[in-house]
This record gives C-alpha cells, sequence and structure tokens, in this order.
C-alpha cells in the first residue's frame, strides 16, 4: 500500500503505457519558472539553490503552476536542478541574475577529477530533494503524477568542464578527444550519482522520472554514439534492476536527447519508456524512428508568443501530426521567463480541446 493519497489523474502514466486516454496528458518543461509572477515572488525573497534545498520552498514552487491551471496539467515536476548532481560530487554551483549558472572551479583537466568526492551519498547530499519530493506528493493529494529529474551524464560533464554555458563546447569535446580514457572515467562516476539520485527519488515517491540531455545535439552523431550513449542508456536499465531488486514497482522513465537527431533512432531499443523531442524534429520522423515508443513534445515554445487563435491553429496542427496515442503533449524545450502566463493556458486549454475523446 502506498503511503500517498491515490492518483486521481493518471492519464500522462497511461499514456507512457501505451493505453487509451480521454484527453491527450500535457505539462511543460519549465512549468515553475520566472514566467509566473508568484514564483518570481518566491524568487524575491530566496536564492535559487536556497528555494531546491529547502523542502516547503521547493514544494510550493513546484504546485504553483498546478494551483494557477487548475485541472489543464496532467503533471507537476519537482523543483530543482540539473547542477544539484555536479555540488553532490563536491562542485560548487551559483546562479548568476541573467548568467545562469556559473562554476567558479570547472574542471579543466583529468587531475581535477581527483578534486570530486571519490564515494557520493546521494541520501545524505541530495535528500533534501527526497523530502521535497515526499512532501510534494503529499501536498499533491493525487491531483497529478509527480516527476522526478537528473542530467544526463553528457549534459552534466559539459556543464562541469565548461563551468557553465558554452557555444562551441570546446573544452568538454577537447576531454573527450584528448583524454578519452579519464573522460569515461568521469562519465561513469556522473552516471553512477545519477542511477543512485533517480532511484531514490522513486523511493521518495517520484511516480515517473526525466533524464534531461540538453546538451545532446552539440556532438556529431557517431561521437554522441561512441563516447555518450551506452552510459545515457545504462541509466534506466540500472534504475529498472535496483527498484526490481528492493520489490519496488516499475517508475518509467523520460528521456530528453536534445537535438541529438543522428542518435534518436538508438533511442527506440532502449529501456526508456518515453522520449521527448525537441522542435527540430517532425513528429512523423521521430515516429518512425520511435517506433512503439510514447513520445513527448514538441511544439517550440516561440509559438507561445503568438496569439491565441495562433497557438490554437498550432496546436490542432500538432495533434493532427502526434495523434492522441503514445504522446505526452509539452513543448521541445521549457517555457521562456517572458512568457505570458495566459498564453501558457492557452496552450494548455487548446491541448484539451483538440484531444478531448470522452
Ligand atoms: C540545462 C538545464 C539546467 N536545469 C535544467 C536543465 C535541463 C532542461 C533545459 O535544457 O532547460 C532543468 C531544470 N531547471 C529547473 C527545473 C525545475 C522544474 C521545472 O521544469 O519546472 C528543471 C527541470 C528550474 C530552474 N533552473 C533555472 C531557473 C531560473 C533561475 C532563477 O530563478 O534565477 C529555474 C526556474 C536556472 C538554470 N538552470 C540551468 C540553466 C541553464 C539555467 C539558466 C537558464 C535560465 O535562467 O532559464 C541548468
Amino acid at each position: 500500500m502506498s503511503k500517498f493519497p491515490p492518483l486521481k489523474n493518471d492519464r500522462l502514466l497511461r499514456a507512457v503505457r501505451g493505453e487509451p486516454v480521454d484527453k491527450v496528458p500535457v505539462w511543460i518543461m519549465r512549468q515553475a519558472g520566472r514566467y509566473l509572477p508568484e514564483f518570481r515572488e518566491s524568487r524575491s525573497k530566496n536564492d535559487f539553490f536556497t528555494i531546491c534545498r529547502t523542502p516547503s520552498l521547493a514544494c510550493e514552487v513546484t504546485l504553483q503552476p498546478i494551483d494557477r491551471y487548475d485541472g489543464l496539467l496532467d503533471a507537476s515536476i519537482i523543483f530543482s536542478d540539473i547542477l544539484v548532481v555536479p555540488q553532490a560530487m563536491g562542485m560548487v554551483v551559483e546562479m548568476l541574475p541573467k548568467e545562469g549558472p556559473h562554476f567558479p572551479s570547472p574542471l579543466t583537466n583529468p587531475a581535477d577529477i581527483a578534486k570530486l568526492k571519490s564515494e557520493v551519498d546521494v541520501s545524505a547530499e541530495l535528500g533534501y530533494v527526497f523530502d521535497a519530493i515526499t512532501l510534494t506528493r503529499e501536498k499533491l493529494g493525487g491531483r497529478v503524477p509527480l516527476f522526478g529529474f537528473a542530467g544526463a551524464p553528457w549534459t552534466l560533464f559539459s556543464y562541469m568542464i565548461e563551468g557553465g554555458g558554452s557555444k562551441t563546447f570546446a573544452k568538454s569535446k577537447a576531454w573527450l578527444f584528448k583524454w578519452p580514457k579519464e573522460s569515461e572515467e568521469l562519465l561513469k562516476r556522473i552516471t553512477d550519482v545519477v542511477v543512485d539520485f533517480l532511484v531514490g527519488q522513486a523511493k521518495a515517491g517520484a511516480q515517473i522520472l526525466q533524464v534531461f540531455d540538453s546538451n545532446a545535439g552539440e556532438l556529431s552523431p557517431s561521437d554522441y554514439r561512441q563516447f555518450i550513449l551506452p552510459h545515457t542508456l545504462s541509466i534506466p536499465t540500472r534504475v529498472n534492476t535496483a527498484l526490481r531488486s528492493q520489490n519496488l514497482g516499475h517508475v518509467p522513465i523520460v528521456a530528453f536527447p536534445r537535438n541529438a537527431h543522428g542518435a534518436l533512432k538508438e533511442f527506440a531499443s532502449s529501456d526508456y519508456d518515453a522520449i521527448s523531442i525537441d522542435f527540430g524534429v517532425e513528429p512523423e520522423v521521430a515516429r518512425s524512428l520511435l517506433p512503439g515508443k510514447t513520445l513527448q513534445g514538441n511544439i517550440d515554445p516561440s509559438v507561445l508568443y503568438g496569439s491565441k487563435d495562433y497557438i490554437r491553429e498550432r496546436v490542432q496542427a500538432l495533434v493532427a501530426q502526434f495523434g492522441t496515442k503514445k504522446w505526452i503533449a509539452n513543448l521541445g524545450h521549457g517555457v521562456y521567463p517572458d512568457h505570458d502566463p495566459e498564453h501558457v493556458r492557452y496552450f494548455l486549454e487548446a491541448i484539451r480541446d483538440f484531444t478531448q475523446t470522452a
């Protein structure tokens, strides 16, 4: 018996399993964020990572879009960041206003790997995320399922080496090509922490998990396949095995290999339950590359700058492309800070209006 309130809206979990739904489930990447005035209000009082590390605050912010769009969203996602994993491994990460994440001491060469913790106790380092998940599951009262998430090995590797965002990813790619053995070791260490972190989130109450490989498209398909893919694909296999060995039920996992179009087909036979696609790939192309998989996505967030009528037109076209089965509607990347929350509502309402079957 679960210790949590029973789930009242299981559309998203049904879609992942390929079961029929009365309406296509929808949520929005970065749905708790700066486009919401209530988030900016919470942020004006607290530093970004303080919110992440304080379960009551993380829970409050996670629930903001669920409360605002009452009944229109079919999932929540725990408020946190992919960069809590490098922090758990011993790195300092700051969130600079306007600039985004900043590592004062990024990894500059393989000798720096020794500065990372050799063993990471995820309960000790990231227990605050687990507590936030458990609290949020309670406060959600079964309204919608709760996503846990983590960054994928390559995206975290690139942040840890670049020290923040990058135009060329020259430093992190140089590692792969100059120091393949050490890069492999670092990727393996990141993957180990990510696996433990996802298992811990599932145990804490996350009902579905997403692995964000936001920088996947920065590598050529063959380099992604050679250096990165084995790590990315090992994650769901290892998480499933760990949960099974602890007699816990299956928790579905979504991969978001953003812009990795040349490597997309490799996810077809993977243990990921669903694949989130960016807006650079046509739904029908994704369907043919990933037969049988539930897809998530993929409207360009910028479409939300359009009028209500325009958003509805684009959603109608999107529904014609995806159909209503094995699809979780979403944007192709996160919502932008200057989006109008009312336009987000138009998107959610349009998905409901054009996909409702019952
Ligand atoms: C690459 C990445 C990061 N973080 C994340 C990714 C993968 C998804 C993607 O590609 O967008 C994932 C993420 N970050 C955040 C969430 C929360 C849950 C949700 O989706 O609502 C999630 C799932 C909160 C956040 N993470 C961040 C904010 C805004 C920072 C602030 O409030 O000051 C939020 C709400 C900061 C952040 N964090 C990161 C960047 C590049 C930035 C700066 C860019 C920006 O400012 O939007 C790293």
